[in-house]
């Protein structure tokens, strides 16, 4: 591949008007609306090369305007075609990974689209919903060769395949973006035509993520599905090894354009000595910070930070490791970091919730917290968004910058902290430093928490707990997901489960007794965490189950009564729960043998090469997590709650 010239691109003007080749007046015009008067570089450098004949996979740091640098040249491309596409045809294809994401893609292509007569008489207006008369909103006529752009949306859980098809039949549009199932369910029908003749180009948001081993699949299926001759662009914050992969399958001498940031690194202490000026791949807008805490000072580290940041965050996000700690979460925040409207977002959430939480977050003029996982880590854009704090680091080092970039876009101030825990986790730091991505100690605002202070949010938490038996099913439930992902971080040399302080979490979860599971069969501690509860008088704030429970409790016999019926399902659980007992003893014995395994095969590598084993081995083992998890998943799914 042949890398852009970086003086090159800096000696050009950052005018829209200067690129080559030239941009249609209507899009110059949505642009100039929009308030963008300069290319951001990204664009500079990759709308001309993608406009043109160019496969292109592009590298350019969060929050950087790579959207409008795929979408320009996409549309500018279907535009430039010698004819209109025939009906249910498809030019250009452009997939996310979430479904959230592509939503982004679809409402920015639309407010281009505006600006553009012949596709915008084919928009949804407003007006539809009012009751102007039919010809005020009618829309004006193309002649049949106009060339328009239509696009339609793709995504899981919202309408159902049919529906999908039904609307590409009824609107027959040119540009498909969507999540991949969706996407390859639409592709697969015998309606759904994607010829040469037609076909231009196909994106990849978030490329990496598309070839994680989740997507894989349909992305290979989608691709047989789509022309070899055609455009293709790669658009990530992260390019990785994995997308060089599909360079080899999917692109034709593509160019690789790679914006990074330059910034001094921090000195050595040497006196008169600066820091080296290295590359970065985060904005230079965004200041990416740490704070070293046991857990249980945690929860209070982020009160004081929402206390002490002026102006005072009006939009944060928070990321925890799994989508039960968010189900937790939800309930206990709200009591504990006052005046904040905390909005859950996770995967498992229903799709219309999904949606709903989404829009009250983005909606929200009242300072909000969103409470979240990884399903909000990438390509969100919400530009008000001025601190992100991660819980918990994530367990795919790539998606580190994906998170905190969900702050300090286009130029915008914003802050990413990091929690860390004393100890091996702080080996994080040099990690991400080798990755180029510098995190430097939070020292600005100074965040010193008590012990004290620690003391009392946990108990505040255990009340919380208290007032509501369901709340403590959560909470177990939680903190058992919590311990397995943390099991499954891929630089498993610095999160290693072996190290977690068990009374120390279940104190800052706010636990009544820790759950029993595999990993703490060998810890010898208090398991009730110096918690004396009255279990029997522990009530459920939902009468239905707290009728049930009191039933139960008076009569014992009655439970077994009650139980009989779902003893062919009891069974089935228990059975699951014995092998996962027995899966994790196994993958518990594993990896101590593999921890000395890699202490002798260790000893004797240099500082780089054991970077490279690192790195190495947490490749090996996410593959291997990942399926184990995939199959887990899936049986998992078996089990209602
Ligand atoms: N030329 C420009 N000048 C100023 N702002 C811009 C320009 N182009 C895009 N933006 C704004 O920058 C923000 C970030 O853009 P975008 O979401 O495309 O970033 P991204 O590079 O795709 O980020 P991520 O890697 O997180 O997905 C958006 O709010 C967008 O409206």
């Amino acid at each position: 591949m042949a890398p852009l010239s970086k003086t090159e691109t800096a000696r050009q003007s950052r005018q829209w008007e200067a690129l080559t080749p030239a941009l249609s007046e209507w899009i110059l015009d949505a642009i100039s609306s929009m308030g963008f008067t300069k290319t951001t570089p990204v664009q500079q450098a990759a709308i001309p090369l993608f406009m043109g004949n160019k496969d292109v996979v592009v590298e350019a740091v969060t929050g950087s305007g790579k959207t409008l640098g795929f979408l320009i040249p996409v549309i500018e491309r279907l535009l430039r075609l010698e004819a209109p596409i025939k009906k249910h045809h498809v030019g250009a294809v452009i997939i996310s990974p979430t479904r959230e994401l592509a939503t982004q893609i679809q409402t920015v292509l639309t407010s281009l689209l505006k600006f553009h007569a012949p596709s915008a008489s084919l928009l949804k207006t407003e007006d539809e919903d009012t009751e102007m008369s039919e010809a005020d909103t009618a829309p004006p006529s193309f002649p049949p060769l106009t060339l328009k752009v239509v696009s339609q949306l793709l995504l899981g859980g919202t309408v159902t395949p049919a529906q999908d098809l039904r609307a590409f039949l009824k609107n027959s549009p040119n540009i498909l973006i969507g999540t991949p199932g969706r996407l390859l369910e639409l592709l697969s029908s015998p309606h759904v035509h994607c010829p040469q003749s037609s076909f231009d180009v196909l994106v990849l948001d978030e490329a990496d993520r598309l070839l994680d081993l989740g997507f894989k699949e349909d992305l290979q299926k989608i691709l047989s599905r789509l022309p070899k001759q055609r455009r293709t662009g790669l658009f990530s914050a992260s390019v990785s090894e994995a997308v060089d992969q599909l360079i080899r399958v999917g692109l034709r001498n593509p160019v690789r354009i790679a914006v990074k940031v330059k910034a001094r690194a921090a000195p050595s202490g040497k006196a008169g000595e600066e820091g080296k000026i290295e590359d970065k791949r985060t904005p230079a807008s965004l200041q990416m910070s740490y704070l070293v805490l046991p857990p249980t000072y945690r929860i209070p580290a982020i009160q004081k930070l929402l206390a002490s940041i002026e102006p005072q965050p009006q939009k944060t996000i928070l990321y925890l490791a799994t989508c039960y700690s968010v189900d937790y979460f939800q309930h206990v925040l709200p009591d504990v970091l006052k005046g904040y409207t905390i909005v859950p977002l996770h995967g498992k959430q229903p799709d219309k919730g999904r949606r709903k939480n989404f829009t009250k977050f983005v909606d929200s003029l009242a300072p909000s917290i969103l409470l979240t996982t990884d399903v909000a880590a990438r390509g969100l854009d919400i530009p008000s968004v001025d601190l992100v704090i991660q819980l918990d680091p994530p367990s795919d080092p790539k998606t580190f910058i994906h998170r905190c970039g969900r702050a300090g876009r286009a130029g915008r101030k914003g802050l990413a902290v990091t929690l860390l825990s004393p100890g091996r986790e702080e080996d994080y730091v040099e990690f991400l430093r080798v990755r180029q991505t510098p995190i430097e100690l939070l020292t600005s605002p100074p965040i010193v928490i008590s012990a004290e202070e620690a003391e009392e949010t946990s108990a505040d938490i255990r009340n919380i707990v208290l007032k509501d038996r369901g709340l403590f099913e959560k909470a177990q439930r939680g903190f058992v997901s919590w311990v397995r992902a943390y099991s499954k971080h891929t630089a498993s040399s610095i999160f290693r489960v072996a190290d977690l302080q068990w009374d120390h979490l279940g104190h800052a979860w706010g636990l009544l007794k820790l759950p029993s599971m595999p990993e703490l069969k060998k810890w010898d501690g208090d398991r009730s965490l110096g918690q004396q509860i009255d279990w029997d008088n522990y009530r459920y704030l939902d009468k239905q189950r707290e009728k049930q429970r009191v039933v139960e409790l008076a009569n014992p016999e009655s439970k077994a009564k009650e139980a009989k019926p779902l003893k062919r399902k009891k069974t089935e659980e228990d059975a699951w729960t014995q092998k996962k007992e027995q899966r994790a003893l196994k993958e518990v014995r594993r990896e101590k043998k593999k921890a000395k395994r890699d202490h002798e095969r260790r000893a004797n590598m240099t500082e780089e090469e054991r970077r490279k084993d690192d790195e190495l081995q947490g490749m090996i083992e996410k593959v291997r997590k990942d399926v184990a998890e995939k199959e887990e998943e899936d049986e998992f799914e078996g089990f209602s709650d």
